[in-house]
């Protein structure tokens, strides 16, 4: 037996800190450090031999929220069906620690990861309510599930407030507004308690208002996750991006802020220059769609 034993003190040095403060900090459950991250090494996509990504480093932590731009065929939409197990891929996809590359979608799902699509798929003739109750997967038969229900889970209220749908929790999803529907949707994901939420075009064929709306919808989503938004609409970007990466030709163009990639010639150069494919403008004010 040797007395030399593994403390946190004997690894920093005594007198690095307080053994005791440090002690209380490893005790305390896990959630309480929850920082959840989305590390992206070395992603390839490839379909019969066309590169659609190639070598893509990403890596985008909560509370930071991303916009993946790029003009058409950049490969955006292939990285979130990479990370969400819809693509095949290879390279690493990490977050929360788990590695997602060659999971299958829904085991990726019960990782913490949820996206939406370009166009929103709600269930049009059940309630908000009821395709909340879908999503939340509450253990309960189909039947029950559209019988009206006395009470509300907590986590269906919450997001219900959260995506500020409350009000027309009984109304088909079919009545809704194309905005609302997109809520619903984020709505949805919250409910699955998605810790990244992975979002393609949300505000397409939004009203300014609704593109408001979304935009702090989405702020306050990402105090709390890590969210990445796959977005055209250069006006929204500059609104509520904290940070953005350009993807060109399935590779990593330029990342930084808004100011920063905007100053980037190789983007001026891709948005303004020779690439005719390019929608926006993500340097100047000179674009919108
Ligand atoms: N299933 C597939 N099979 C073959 N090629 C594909 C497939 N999916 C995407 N691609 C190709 O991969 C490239 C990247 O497509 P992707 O949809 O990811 O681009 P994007 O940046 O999202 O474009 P957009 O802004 O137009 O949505 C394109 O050239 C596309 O044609």
């Amino acid at each position: 037996m040797t007395d030399d034993v593994t403390t946190p003190a004997s690894v920093l040095g005594e007198g690095s800190l307080d053994p005791q403060a440090l002690e209380t900090v490893i005790a305390a459950p896990p959630s309480r450090f929850r920082h959840d991250y989305l590390e992206v090494r070395d992603l390839r996509v490839v379909f019969d031999g066309f590169v659609a990504v190639d070598g893509v480093d990403l890596t985008v932590t909560q509370g930071d929220l991303r916009f993946l731009i790029g003009p058409n065929g950049a490969g955006k939409t292939t990285i979130v069906d990479a990370i969400t197990g819809l693509a095949p891929a290879t390279g690493s996809v990490r977050f929360g620690g788990v590695e997602l590359v060659g999971r299958a979608s829904h085991k990726v799902a019960r990782a913490g990861v949820g996206r939406t699509f370009q166009t929103a798929s709600v269930f049009d003739e059940l309630s908000v309510l009821q395709n909340l109750d879908i999503a939340a997967g509450a253990g309960r038969g189909a039947w029950s599930l559209l019988r009206r229900r006395r009470t509300v889970p907590e986590t269906v209220d919450a997001a219900l407030e959260t995506v500020g749908l409350t009000h027309l929790r009984d109304v088909p999803a079919g009545v809704l507004a194309h905005g609302q529907k997109q809520w619903l949707e984020i709505g949805m994901l919250l409910v699955q308690d998605a810790r990244l939420l992975l979002l393609d075009e949300p505000v397409a064929g939004m009203s300014q208002a609704e593109r408001e709306e979304t935009g702090q919808l989405l702020q306050r989503i990402g105090e709390q996750r890590t969210v990445v938004v796959v977005e055209h609409d250069m006006e929204f970007l500059r609104s509520f991006a904290s940070s953005v990466t350009v993807l060109h030709q399935g590779r990593v163009l330029s990342e930084g802020t808004v100011a920063q990639v905007q100053a980037d010639p190789r983007v001026v150069e891709v948005y303004l220059g020779r690439s005719a494919g390019a929608r926006g403008s993500a340097a100047g004010e000179t674009g919108g769609e």
